[in-house]
């Protein structure tokens, strides 16, 4: 599948280079269609940390310059997508990390989900929390089956905040959004597609970028310029709404992370990870 896709310089994604490739996030342009493949590749889970967070921002970023004609999000692990943010990073956290982590975490959404180019999730796996943030911000989600995906915030004892709630809200019907944000709801990959949250089913990895592919090619006749201002009229608010209040959002964030009965459940949470394997 990959042997296709070549990581050089190409026309319709200009001067794209390999140098933004991390080890973090991996990516692979198409040589003939000018479109990414962006592989998350932070073992085991995807966990998202500064540095991942900011490395896949840079990618977006880099993509946007380099005029390219669409993203696939993918990863690197064999069934998961996404876990959400670094767990490790929030129990017990070093108040400047925990700043750092939500100020990217903020960064990369308003790249991703303003991006000026069709941008897919081809989600081979688990997409939970944050990972589930991912998903929402792109334009299209294909997964396999027997993945879990949805915001589970509640569960954890906080509540997502105005932007996280639009980005649902841009995908799902209000009744469905309710359920499932109130319930903090996971769903697996067929409940997914009845109520919308994710818009096709692939057999395998292979097919969901295949699949992503499909849709962004729909996109071939449109105008690039038009399809960016149409994008932005249609997600500008959501977006302008996080950028004028940052730091409130921000401090929303460092509050609920250190409200001591969300402290207390991450570390059962936590631990409930870990024991599993025993
Ligand atoms: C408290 C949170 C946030 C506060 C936000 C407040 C404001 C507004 C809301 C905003 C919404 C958006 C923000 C969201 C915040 C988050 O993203 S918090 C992260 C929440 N994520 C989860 O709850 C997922 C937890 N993980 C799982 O459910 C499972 O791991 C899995 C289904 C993804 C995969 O299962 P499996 O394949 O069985 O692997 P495991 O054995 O469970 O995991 C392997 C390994 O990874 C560790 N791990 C799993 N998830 C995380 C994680 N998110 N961060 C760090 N580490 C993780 C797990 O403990 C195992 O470790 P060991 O191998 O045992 O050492």
């Amino acid at each position: 599948m990959i042997s296709f896709l070549m990581r050089r310089t190409i026309p319709r994604c200009r001067a794209y280079s390999s140098q933004t490739t991390s080890e973090l996030t991996k990516v692979e342009v198409n040589e003939k269609t000018g479109v990414a493949v962006v592989t998350l590749n932070r073992p085991p889970v995807n966990g998202l940390n500064v540095a991942a967070l900011r490395s896949l921002e840079k990618v977006i970023g880099d993509l946007e310059t380099n005029k390219c004609k669409g993203l696939i999000l993918s990863s690197s692990s064999k069934n998961i997508f996404c876990a959400g943010l670094d767990l490790t990073e929030i129990y017990k956290p070093d108040q400047e990390k925990l700043k750092s982590l939500w100020t990217a975490f903020q960064d990369l959404w308003i790249k991703l989900y303003g991006a000026s180019f069709p941008t897919t999730a081809a989600l081979n796996g688990h997409a939970i929390a944050g990972g589930c943030v991912l998903a929402l911000s792109c334009d299209y989600r294909v997964m396999v089956p027997n993945s879990s995906i949805g915001l589970n915030e509640t569960e954890l004892g906080i509540s997502p905040t105005a932007w996280i709630i639009a980005s649902m809200q841009n995908v799902l019907s209000k009744r469905s959004v309710e359920l499932a944000l109130l319930q903090g709801r996971i769903y697996k990959t067929n409940q997914a597609l009845e109520i919308g949250l994710i818009d096709e089913i692939a057999n395998d990895k292979d097919e969901t970028i295949k699949k992503c592919e499909e849709f962004i090619a729909k996109y071939s006749r449109v105008q690039s310029l038009a399809f960016s201002l149409t994008k932005r009229e249609l997600r500008g608010k959501a977006i302008s709404e996080l950028t004028s209040n940052r730091q409130g959002d921000l401090q929303f964030f460092v509050d609920s992370i250190n409200n001591p009965s969300v402290q207390k459940f991450l570390e059962k949470y936590l631990q409930s990870l870990k024991s599993k394997k025993n």
